[in-house]
């Protein structure tokens, strides 16, 4: 039976897009709580954003290396909140709200992914991205290869995905899920809702694709 692979589509800060990416097909919504970022938004603007979300579409908060206070403000604010650690916080801190979260990867040479999934039994998953500065939201595709054939957990595809590359990845990663935020978007934290289309259309076509089993 094949796989119906996962999107999250991240970095939302308009009403508008957030009606498109959930009827373009997105499973998961990203809202960024990391000031420096772009794309930040307020936990008063992403609770309004994620009211607008209809059943078993999630919202996901990420955080780089935020206090306590702000992840649970967060929480408080938006009861169904899945949180994803994007800096270098460890498995205490990981733990400490007491949500099931997503552990960002920074993939490049050298780096350890199986090692790196040892060190965070709890997590739901691991979401793969690029090694960029400034944490993550680089638009940058890291090498596919340096992902192990078999994994301790689910992973999520992440780094520079686009509508054109998609169906790449899905077919040689095979992933749970992926995740976009640059690739569909016309300026940081303003998404397209043709290009969030696209996207989905291109990962439904290829889980339609007959596959080999991964591994
Ligand atoms: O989106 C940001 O601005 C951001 C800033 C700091 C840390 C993480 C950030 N985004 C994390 C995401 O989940 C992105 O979807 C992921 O990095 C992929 O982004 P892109 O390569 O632009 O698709």
């Amino acid at each position: 039976m094949s796989h119906r692979t996962r999107i999250k589509i991240c970095g939302l800060t308009r009403e508008a897009d957030v009606d498109a990416a959930v009827a373009a097909g997105a499973d998961a919504l990203g809202f960024v709580f990391y000031a420096k970022s772009p794309r930040a938004v307020s936990v008063a603007r992403a609770a309004a954003l994620a009211r607008r979300l209809p059943p078993f579409v999630t919202p996901v908060g990420l955080f780089v290396n935020a206090e306590p206070a702000e992840i649970a403000a967060a929480c408080a604010a938006i009861p169904t909140l899945l949180l994803q650690f994007h800096g270098d916080e460890d498995r205490a801190a990981c733990e400490a709200p007491g949500r099931p979260y997503l552990r960002a990867a920074r993939m490049g040479p050298g780096f350890a992914l199986l090692d790196f999934a040892q060190q965070f039994p709890s997590a739901q998953a691991l979401l793969l991205d690029a090694h960029v500065e400034g944490y993550g939201g680089g638009g940058k595709v890291f090498d596919w290869s340096l992902i192990p054939a078999s994994a301790p957990c689910p992973l999520v595809l992440s780094g520079g995905l686009n509508p054109a590359n998609v169906i790449d990845g899905v077919e040689r990663v095979r992933p749970w899920a992926v995740d976009v935020s640059s690739g569909v978007e016309v300026g940081k934290g303003v998404k397209d809702a043709v290009l969030m289309q696209a996207f989905c259309d291109a990962v439904r076509q290829a889980d339609a694709r007959p596959h080999e089993a991964a591994g």
